[in-house]
């Protein structure tokens, strides 16, 4: 198993939400972020307006997924993530050791 973390720009949540509901990633969990990238002291464009980049608000997007669909969650969301202008994000992807579905015990693979 893997977690795909994903930082990307808030408005674009819902288009990330159903390309990874289209390949049958049934769990997300989403918390609001705050962050900068290289591009720390230059603007970037959020919601038509230029801000000094500090701390730009971003979604964080956490998707723990069997290694097969590992390589289709990230195309997915690095395709409807992106803009093509500078802090459309960053996707990690991290090794996980287990899992647990607490209310039936279910383990690893079938518990994600
Ligand atoms: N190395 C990193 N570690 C953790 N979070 C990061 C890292 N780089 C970027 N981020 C997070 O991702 C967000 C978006 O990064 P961003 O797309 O601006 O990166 P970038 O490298 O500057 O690329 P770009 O040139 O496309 O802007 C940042 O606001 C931050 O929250």
């Amino acid at each position: 198993m893997k977690k795909v973390e994903a930082i990307i720009k808030p408005f674009k949540l819902d288009e990330v939400k159903e390309a990874l509901h289209e390949i049958g990633v049934s769990g997300i969990t989403v918390t609001e972020a705050k962050g900068f990238g290289r591009q720390k002291g230059h603007t970037e464009l959020y919601r038509g307006a230029e801000y000094v980049v500090d701390f730009l608000p971003k979604v964080k997007l956490e998707v723990v997924v069997s290694d097969a669909l590992v390589d289709r969650v990230v195309e997915a969301v690095a395709a409807a993530a992106q803009t093509g202008r500078i802090g459309d994000g960053k996707i990690f992807v991290i090794p996980v050791e287990s899992a647990l579905r607490i209310r039936t015990g279910e383990r690893d693979d079938d518990a994600i």
